[in-house]
């Protein structure tokens, strides 16, 4: 969907963004991790041309960006921001409305969008299409910056810490959110984020900037479990990695399966988390939990020393 190709920018003779070469892949969520300062916005804001490459080029499905007019290529992306920049004398339904109404959508289909995104970032169309902004917290506002961007079902959504400014409740909500509506739509999703916990939770791919280098891309497990420097490493948690590594590994790949479950207690879904069996297993004061997979129809046991590989 996406392709750097030994991308560089320069502000002031200072490299920002530094020969950076990575794809990412279509209908997948990838989140662009790194230090302040690291050039995560900026080669974001290279894909919708709010900057331009010094050399290099990004492709967006095989096509030079270079090549595409700016606003054309804006119409196929959507762009979530921090600030989140909704117009405050204008309604959430105008606000959500704005793109559609520029593509000049007939009024029926925009308010059938309208009411269809509050619904799917969990705002009820009744009551929050005719307020203002100011009129909403924090979150709900996010919440229609995320609407207002997939109004008019963009191919590509940019999201440059997105949830940054809401409390750690409201971001996990509007996490789980993203990450149903990322499911259901198959919208491809660059996503900046300074959030370790974020970049694991939603990112199918976690791509790592350090003074404006790649210096490693891929799976979320992967780079926990080999960290290409001590960088990297340390951006993950440094000594407290391994407890990362526990948010991104099932308790199904885990569990001793060849014996009924020598554990009492409701059983804990083999889709779980190791982080939440280990949870469990320190609230409950056990050293062992019983399983269930129930997609194959198995029982079994998950043992407080499985959780270091079995
Ligand atoms: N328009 C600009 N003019 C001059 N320098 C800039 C400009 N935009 C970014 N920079 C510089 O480029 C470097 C990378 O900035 P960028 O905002 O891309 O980093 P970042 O990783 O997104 O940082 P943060 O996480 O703090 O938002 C920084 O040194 C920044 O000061």
């Amino acid at each position: 969907m996406i392709r750097f190709d030994a991308v560089t920018k320069s502000f002031g003779g200072r490299k920002a963004v530094d020969d950076v070469s990575f794809a990412v892949e279509p209908g997948t969520v990838c989140a662009l991790v790194g230090t302040s300062g690291s050039g995560k916005s900026t080669l974001l804001r290279m894909v919708n041309r709010l900057e331009n490459p010094d050399s290099g080029r990004i492709l967006f499905d095989g096509v030079d960006i270079a090549g595409l007019a700016p606003v054309e290529l804006r119409r196929r992306i959507g762009y979530v921001i921090q600030s989140i920049g909704l117009f405050p004398h204008w309604t959430v339904a105008r606000n959500i409305a704005t793109v559609p109404r520029l593509l000049g959508w007939e009024r029926g289909r925009v308010e059938a969008r309208v009411s269809e995104l509050l619904d799917l970032v969990g705002l009820e169309p009744e009551i929050h299409a005719q307020r203002y902004p100011d009129q909403l917290s924090g979150g709900q506002q996010q919440r229609v910056g995320v609407a207002r961007a997939l109004a008019a079902d963009p191919e590509l959504l940019l999201m440059d810490e997105p949830f940054g400014a809401v409390d750690p409740l409201t971001r996990r909500s509007l996490q789980e959110s993203l990450a149903a509506i990322q499911k259901r739509t198959g919208t491809t999703v660059l996503l900046v984020t300074h959030d370790v916990e974020e970049a694991i939770r939603l990112g199918g791919t976690i791509a790592m900037l350090e003074h404006g280098r790649l210096v490693q891309a891929g799976a979320p497990a992967a780079v926990l479990a080999h960290p290409a420097s001590e960088q990297v490493a340390r951006f993950f948690g440094g000594p407290l990695l391994g407890l990362h590594l526990l948010q991104v590994l099932n308790v199904g790949e885990r569990t001793d399966f060849s014996a009924a479950p020598a554990a009492d207690g409701e059983p804990i879904p083999a889709g779980a988390t190791l982080e939440e069996a280990l949870a469990r297993m320190i609230a409950d004061g056990v050293a062992h939990l019983p399983v269930l997979d129930a997609a194959n129809g198995r029982r079994g046991t998950l043992n407080l020393t499985d959780l270091v590989g079995r």
